[in-house]
């Protein structure tokens, strides 16, 4: 495999989350009733502040050069939440990140892509925005688009692609530049069977010589496959950190009574 390491390989990466807090606003409707509810999409101010809502509550991890860590909780736990905290998108309302080192983010399908520009373009695009230089990205081009079996449509605009296609050609583009961390959200979603099989090969090889990758799922086996740490977070707190076996048999033991309560 082609590769590029953006990576300054000098300094261990590390990610340290000192107390952190994420708060959202909630707004609820004035109104009640369905006549009220109708009247007032016609009238300004008609939602009023209810409350914040915490979506990370004091949380603290620290995670080290080496480790790939997986991500467990039922759904709204906070995990992407999390995740777009450390690839600051989402800036904490209290506490500290801390991130050393450089970091690819693979959140959601077609962010960072300009859906005008065709596959090509948009690798130049991304591969930009992830701290690439021009040199560097044509080095590892034809390897994405290899990689990411896009040849016939890559110079057709990403607008047209679809879900998996979208995938394949975000996921080609981080582990090809190989950054020092690398931050995925529910990783395979829209992907095929054989394509989830390409990749998890390539991960492995992208693991063994990456620093940090941080990763959610609801996929308890790719969890166990490719963590060496799981953390689960519950309504934003931690509520268990460690052996990935472990957590996730605890995780699952819990979600089980849970759904016979
Ligand atoms: N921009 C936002 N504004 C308000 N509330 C938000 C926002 N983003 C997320 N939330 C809320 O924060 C909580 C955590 O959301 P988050 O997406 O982090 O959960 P999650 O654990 O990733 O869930 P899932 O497994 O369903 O993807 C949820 O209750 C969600 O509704």
């Amino acid at each position: 495999m082609t590769s590029a390491s953006t990576s300054s390989k000098a300094i261990p990466s590390h990610i340290h989350v000192q107390d952190v807090s994420l708060n959202f606003q909630l707004f609820r409707q004035k109104s009640t009733s369905m006549k009220e509810v109708f009247s007032s999409l016609f009238k300004k101010n008609s939602y009023q502040k209810l409350t914040e809502f915490h979506a990370l509550d004091h949380l603290s991890v620290k995670i080290g050069h080496g480790e790939r860590v997986g991500i467990v909780g039922h759904n709204g736990a906070g995990k992407s939440t999390l995740l777009k905290t450390l690839c600051r998108i989402y800036e904490p309302t209290t506490g500290r990140i801390d991130v050393q080192g450089k970091v690819a983010p693979l959140l959601e399908i077609g962010a960072g892509f300009s859906p005008e520009l065709s596959g090509r373009q948009n690798i130049y695009l991304n591969g930009a925005i992830l701290g690439c230089s021009i040199k560097t990205l044509k080095s590892v081009e034809q390897d994405i688009i290899d990689f990411a079996e896009l040849e016939p449509f890559i110079d057709t605009p990403v607008k047209y692609y679809s879900t998996g296609m979208y995938m394949r050609l975000a996921f080609a583009i981080a582990t090809a530049i190989r950054p020092d961390i690398l931050i995925l959200d529910e990783l395979f979603a829209g992907a095929d069977d054989d394509f989830i099989r390409k990749a998890r090969i390539r991960m492995q090889s992208f693991i063994d010589s990456a620093s940090i990758m941080v990763f959610v799922s609801h996929d308890m086996a790719l969890l166990a496959e490719l963590s060496t740490r799981v953390i689960w977070l519950d309504h934003g707190r931690l509520v268990a950190d460690g052996d990935p076996q472990t957590i996730i048999a605890q995780y699952l033991q819990h979600a089980l009574a849970e759904s016979e309560s």
